[in-house]
């Protein structure tokens, strides 16, 4: 893994916007999908998942859910559903309420909250399937109110029968009636404009590869989106007190998710930074994903060198990662100082797969500099709100010439007179 100085480094721009090539791909499959419906779909199915479909076997029928059970293990039914309850707790201390306020002259002002009414999520299944990416999904979902909850998967993962059979019986366990086997910007632009198999929706959430992530924002717009939750990253930054092999472990667990994935080291220690370096070869050699890895850790990985903790907090923020694992001594300290990080994973024994996985906290996080501004899929993202007034007369009557005047200063002459007819008729001013 190559070492330099912090200063030096520069985040290759295809992470951030993906190659032309690819961005001229999503452009005409999501076209494509646009106009041909769902024979785009399944031509598309065929060309990047290798399934040939028939024509109206999108939607993935209830027997085969129920036929998935038996492909699944005990012990994955077990872990799969201490993860929900865990993710459960955590999102239902999101949930807002709606709230109204009465004011001493009678008016109301209040704010409405309502779930989404259909939201269309994408769970990632090309070169993995995720089935714990169902859980993230679907949960929070729930939790704000959601009556129509579509899936979509592409069926890469599941050899013959298609979809992979552990994300199947996750859906069915978190309570998921409508599902799809289509992935990749297809299905992006499947629910997005939808086709006659499957219904468009309000919102598309969920994580995915670099041509998900380029979908969703070229579909913006039509629907909402949660973030950019493109190819997964992760900084660590670490002190003279991080054991080296617990820092190489926590890089490539990202590493291996995609050729594109990031994972970056950024420390003041000289003697860590060489540490990790062969740490990672060793262990690089000893994972199955290993091509995978490789190609992340030498495009888009490095160990960066800093002159200090806060110096390293510095291009932390300026990276703005997906997760940030702090293991320095004392990690709390720095808390404040960190604006920008998705998730933050604070000690030594927080690996960023506890929480991909368990601790509850969402796992579908803006990548690409995103966390900036956006934050990870949350119960928030599936609730909208009205804001709520109701002016009594008195209330009216004592505001209305502010009202009348601000409207004139826009040059707005319709505004002020709507007002302006009521104080007339009914404050006894004017005409
Ligand atoms: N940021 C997050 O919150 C988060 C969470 C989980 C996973 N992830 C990321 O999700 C991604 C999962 O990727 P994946 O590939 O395994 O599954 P995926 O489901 O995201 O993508 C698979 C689909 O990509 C499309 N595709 C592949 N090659 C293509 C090409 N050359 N042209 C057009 N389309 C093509 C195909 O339609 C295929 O079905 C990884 O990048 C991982 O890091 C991110
Ligand atoms: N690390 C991913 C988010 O970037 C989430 C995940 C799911 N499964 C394993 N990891
Ligand atoms: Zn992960």
């Amino acid at each position: 893994m190559r070492i330099l100085a912090a200063d030096q480094f520069q985040l290759k721009r295809e992470v951030e916007y993906g190659t032309p090539e690819q961005n001229e791909a999503v452009r005409q499959i999501v076209a494509a999908v646009q106009k041909e419906g769902d024979a785009a779909l399944l031509r598309y199915t065929e060309q990047f998942d290798g399934v040939r479909l028939e024509a109206g076997s999108l939607r993935v029928p209830e027997e085969e859910i129920q036929a998935a059970y038996d492909r699944v293990d005990s012990d994955f039914l077990i872990a799969i559903r201490e993860a929900a309850v865990n993710i459960r707790a955590f999102h239902e201390k999101q949930m807002r309420k709606s709230w109204m306020d009465l004011q001493p002259d009678g008016s109301m002002l209040g704010q409405i909250m309502r779930p989404l009414k259909r939201v269309g999520l994408y769970v990632p299944g090309g070169k993995a399937a995720y089935p714990s990416s169902v859980l993230m999904n679907v949960i929070p979902a729930q939790v704000a109110g959601v009556p129509e909850i579509v899936m979509v998967t592409p069926p890469s993962t599941g050899g013959k029968e298609g979809i992979d059979p552990y994300i199947l019986v996750t859906a069915a366990e978190a309570g998921v009636k409508e599902m799809y086997r289509v992935g990749g910007a297809q299905a992006v632009a499947a629910l997005a404009y939808g086709t006659s198999s499957i219904p468009p929706v309000d919102k598309i959430c969920g994580p995915g590869n670099i041509y998900v992530a380029l979908a969703k924002r070229l579909v913006f717009g039509a629907v909402n989106i949660d973030s950019i939750a493109g190819p997964s990253e992760i900084i660590v930054l670490a002190d003279d007190s991080a054991d080296p092999s617990y820092v190489a472990a926590d890089l490539l667990s990202q590493a291996e998710h995609d050729e594109m994935a990031s994972a970056i080291l950024v420390t003041p220690s000289q003697k860590l930074a060489e540490a990790v370096a062969s740490e990672v070869e060793k262990q690089l050699a000893e994972l199955p994903r290993e091509a995978i890895a490789r190609r992340s850790i030498d495009d888009y990985g490095a160990i960066l060198t800093v002159g200090s903790i806060e110096e390293g907090i510095a291009v932390v923020n300026r990276l703005a990662p997906e997760h940030l694992e702090v293991m320095t001594e004392d990690p709390m300290r720095y808390l404040g100082m960190i604006e920008n990080a998705g998730a933050i994973f604070l000690g030594p024994y927080s690996s960023e797969p506890v929480g991909d996985y368990f601790a509850g906290p969402n796992h579908i996080i803006p990548t690409n500099g995103t966390a900036r501004f956006s934050s990870p899929v949350n119960v928030d993202d599936f609730l909208k709100k009205s804001s709520l007034i109701y002016y009594s007369k008195e209330a009216l009557m004592a505001s209305g010439e502010k009202i009348i005047t601000l409207a004139r200063h826009e040059g707005l002459e319709g505004h002020a007179r709507a007002v302006e007819i009521r104080l007339e008729r009914e404050g006894g001013k004017g005409k």
